[in-house]
């Protein structure tokens, strides 16, 4: 007679026929090629011994091409929850020994049902990819699943955090999902992104390249901007995905955890040192973040993207910050269509999830060029006047040396919302640089005189100690106060705490129509 521990042992020997997905020899190639399987990777991610697998015996349903000889366990994908750092998430793993992770109906369904969960509960969610992309025998199907995909990336897009890790192939329409996700993390050497491959651009264009040169993490890192992170292995990418998850809080409604503030001293002598006086030297603007954020607190956000801005998170005596900082060492921190873009995205990511923004502003304006400007560079520029604008989070700006015209205004000035203003006392604040100021306003004056050269140089000095100074500013209450550089972590501090309750509404509307 069959009793119920027949039934259970059948339970078990059926969990592991779908734990071994692809089998045993598809598992082998997985690791040959330098790639964890989908299961290991989800070992990785979250915290031990807290997932739990949801709807692992769907199937595919479709007889077309040979599939209904085929079974494909899980239907190519792992879905469920676990914790990172004792908070829940919802993620799926695409098992590329299964049909080589292609979505198809059923595959889209599992991802779409906890992309569901994730909003309902109020929890991140995390997508690892690894995928031929729209499972090819399915046909017009699989296009739709995706579309149910996208549709909730979209929706959900400022709800909950959403994270995308790409540890394979990721070509076509698939791209998308990523795209709209908040995060994208890279492997390198193993992880391609692409919406045609370099089959199909040999074919069309006569180019010729290889996946990696054409959608590889260092592309996406460094030229596109699509990625955020790349790391060596799947293992650090891994790590580094809990660690963001770390600053971020769960949903839009919280606040990030704050970690036990330190009881270090939080005045700061060698600010002084850090930035040249003579305004026109570079510098590395992590020197000041090092020395403003709490020790080894700061991550970086797209590093190898517009490095003429550095963005990311970091703590200030236990609250995370976003911080938007220009990087006099590149470009001598003008900013440029890249840039602009980096830094609104990531003001809009900050102000979507509660996380107050903290701006090191040191900017000649922004880059000239017919390049630029025909890049539409009014276009993406004004992307972070907008985000700064619509932003409502605490918002702070510390200037740290020049401050000139529109990029002025564009940096979270007084007049586009500031909460506070700070200026350091050799502040540059003013339309443009002396140089380029005197050269316009006194052009008659230095051409008709006997030695334009003098001339030129005292009537450099003369705007210089007219406008090129931060009381101007300060005097009409666009610079709140000008500060002792070594108090500026002091400062901020206290600004932190004074803006913890703060609430800011905006006329209603549907939603505003950021230029992108
Ligand atoms: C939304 C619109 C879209 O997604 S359009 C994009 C459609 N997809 C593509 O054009 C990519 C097609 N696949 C490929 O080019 C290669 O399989 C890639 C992804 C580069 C991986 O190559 P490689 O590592 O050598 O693996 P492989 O070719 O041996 O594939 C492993 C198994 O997976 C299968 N597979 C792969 N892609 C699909 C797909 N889209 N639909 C259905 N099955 C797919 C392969 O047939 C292979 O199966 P098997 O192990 O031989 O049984």
């Amino acid at each position: 007679m069959i009793d119920i521990y027949e039934k259970i042992n059948e339970l078990y020997d059926k969990r592991r026929e779908v734990e071994l997905g692809g089998g045993d020899e598809r598992i082998e190639k997985q690791h040959e090629k330098g790639k964890l399987t989908a299961r290991e990777r989800i070992e990785l991610l979250v915290d031990k011994g807290s997932f739990v697998e949801l709807s692992p015996f769907i199937e595919h349903r479709t007889n077309d091409f040979g599939l209904d000889e085929q079974k494909g366990p899980g239907d190519g994908v792992v879905t469920g929850y676990g914790k990172v750092n004792g908070r829940p998430i919802y993620l799926f793993s695409q098992d590329f020994t299964v049909f080589g992770g292609a979505l198809g109906e059923m595959h889209a369904k599992k991802i779409a049902n906890v992309m569901d969960l994730a909003a309902k509960n109020g929890t991140p969610f995390v997508g690892l990819n690894d995928s031929g992309g729209a499972r090819i025998q399915e046909g017009v199907v699989s296009l739709d699943g995706y579309g149910h995909i996208f549709y909730r990336n979209a929706i959900y897009s400022g709800v909950i955090p959403q994270i995308s890790v790409i540890m394979g192939p990721c070509a076509g329409g698939a791209v998308y999902s990523p795209a709209i996700t908040d995060f994208v993390f890279m492997v390198e050497k193993t992880s391609q992104m692409f919406i045609t491959g370099p089959k199909v651009i040999e074919t069309v264009t006569g180019e010729k390249i290889s996946a990696e040169d054409l959608g590889g993490a260092h592309v996406h890192n460094s030229i596109s901007g699509n990625a955020h992170f790349e790391g060596a292995s799947e293992q650090e990418v891994l790590e580094e995905v809990r660690k963001l998850l770390s600053y971020l809080p769960q949903n839009n409604e919280e606040k990030a955890p704050r970690l036990a503030a330190d009881v270090e001293n939080d005045y700061r002598p060698d600010l002084t040192d850090v930035i040249p006086f003579d305004a026109i030297r570079p510098y590395d603007v992590r020197k000041v973040i090092e020395q403003v954020a709490d020790a080894d607190s700061f991550m970086e956000i797209q590093k190898n993207f517009a490095k003429n801005i550095v963005v990311g998170f970091a703590r200030i005596k236990g609250e995370t910050v976003g911080l938007v900082c220009n990087q006099p060492k590149v470009m001598a921190g003008g900013l440029d269509i890249n840039s602009s873009d980096k830094a609104a995205r990531f003001i809009r990511t900050c102000d979507s999830f509660n996380i107050p923004i903290i701006t090191f502003e040191d900017v000649t304006g922004f880059f000239p060029g017919v390049k630029q400007e025909h890049g539409g560079i009014i276009r993406h520029g004004a992307k972070i006047l907008y985000a700064y604008s619509e932003a409502t989070v605490p918002k702070l700006t510390v200037i740290l040396r020049k401050a000139y015209g529109g990029a002025y205004v564009a940096l979270n000035s007084k007049s586009i919302g500031a909460d506070l203003v700070f200026a350091w006392p050799n502040a540059e604040i003013a339309v443009m640089g002396p140089q380029g100021a005197a050269n316009i306003i006194f052009a008659k004056e230095i051409q008709n005189s006997d030695n334009p050269e003098l001339v030129r140089q005292q009537k450099i000095e003369e705007y210089r100690e007219k406008f090129a100074n931060p009381y101007v500013a300060a005097s009409r209450g666009m610079v709140d106060d000008v500060i002792d550089p070594r108090e500026t972590r002091i400062k901020i501090i206290q600004a932190l705490e004074m803006l913890r309750n703060k609430k800011e509404s905006r006329p209603y509307k549907k939603h505003g129509n950021i230029p992108l």
